[in-house]
């Protein structure tokens, strides 16, 4: 549905040139939600701008159901926009208009009856949850409200990819759970596919089915969450299934181990001790449910009087399918 080539956006200054996005490649498939994740000029808001030709890339390709927007006509480029709805981090509404109004007003850009936008505006509503608020203003609202107007206004002329650029940083944790639900509602209902841009991991945990890191404008580790999650080497795993802080100061030997789904549920300490002539400490320990499959992340803390046999210990891990990552090893064999 979206596929980004060797995306790459320099910005030409006086001094030095910048490489916002630095080619950026990208998969993105039909009806999933895909979370982008960054910190402060990791170049998200680049990024977004790139995607929909807001902001001309410097080379690469931007591929939208089949289409690339980089090589089509400018009213072209128009209605292609026309299928990407974006929600911004505020809403963005106009305050002299009505909340119908404000829902309907991709349908006025396009010419649409008035009487046809009204109905599609509280049809629009219904689905975000605001019947009966048609013609309130956006100042008599929430921020959790105007979001859903937002939400609303993006879906109005029917697109097939929803575009969120940060759409909860505004928001309490308890809003920001209940528009995160809307977005994912409507995306299953619709079937959209959905890129959602945050600095936040809980927003990719809570909505996402696939995430990218990105950092100084490149994309460092991609993947499903499923996927990513359980690789004990990566980076978006550490964020997805953070260890406590305090840990052990030492052991003979301190292992990571991350598995999922069976493995969750087995006595691990304990098997290895079973197995290998070690004693075996749960130093740290995080278990946590993402999308459908539930997690363990263990910080393992192993000593023994005599020197550890690393291999043996891999074996029984690997058998009760934990992906490990060794931290210290002192008292390992050589
Ligand atoms: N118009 C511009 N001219 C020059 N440099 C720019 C321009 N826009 C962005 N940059 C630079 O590109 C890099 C990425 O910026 P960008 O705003 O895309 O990051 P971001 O991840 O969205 O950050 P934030 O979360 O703080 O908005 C930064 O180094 C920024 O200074």
């Amino acid at each position: 549905m979206i596929s980004v080539r060797e995306l790459t956006k320099v910005y030409r200054q006086p001094t030095r040139d910048v490489v916002a996005i630095d080619d950026i490649n990208l998969d993105i498939d039909d009806g999933e939600i895909h979370g982008i994740i960054g910190r402060s000029g990791a170049g998200k808001s680049t990024l977004v701008r790139c995607l929909t030709l807001l902001d001309r890339p410097t080379k690469g390709q931007v591929i939208v159901g089949g289409q690339d927007l980089t090589a089509v006509s400018d009213t072209q480029l128009r209605n292609a926009r026309r299928r990407i709805g974006m929600v911004f981090q505020h809403a963005n509404l106009l305050s002299s208009r009505t909340v119908a109004e404000n829902v309907a007003m991709p349908l006025e850009i396009v010419n649409t009856k008035k009487a046809e936008r009204r109905s599609r505006a509280l049809e629009l509503l219904e689905l975000v949850g605001l019947q009966g608020l048609e013609d309130t203003y956006p100042a008599q609202l929430s921020g959790g409200q105007r979001q859903r107007v937002g939400i609303a206004r993006a879906l109005a002329a029917d697109p097939d990819v929803l575009l969120c650029d940060e759409p909860t940083s505004a928001l309490d944790p308890g809003t920001t759970d209940e528009i995160l639900s809307l977005i994912r509602s409507v995306a299953d209902r619709l079937n959209l596919t959905v890129v959602v841009i945050t600095h936040e991991m809980s927003v990719v945990k809570n909505l996402c089915d696939s995430v990218s890191l990105l950092e100084a404008g490149a994309i460092m580790e991609s993947g499903k969450l499923s996927t990513v999650a359980a690789d004990v080497n990566s980076q978006l795993s550490r964020s997805l299934l953070p260890l406590p802080t305090h840990q052990p100061a030492s052991a003979d030997m301190v292992i990571e181990a991350i598995g999922k789904a069976d493995a969750v549920n087995t006595p691990i300490a304990t098997k290895i001790a079973e197995e290998n002539p070690v004693e075996v400490e749960i130093a740290a320990a995080n278990i946590e449910t993402l999308g459908d499959t539930r997690f363990a992340h263990y910080l393992l803390a192993i000593d023994s009087p005599e020197a550890i046999n690393l291999t043996g210990i891999e074996a029984t891990l690997a058998r009760h399918g934990f992906a490990i990552r060794v931290r210290a090893k002192q008292g390992v064999k050589a």
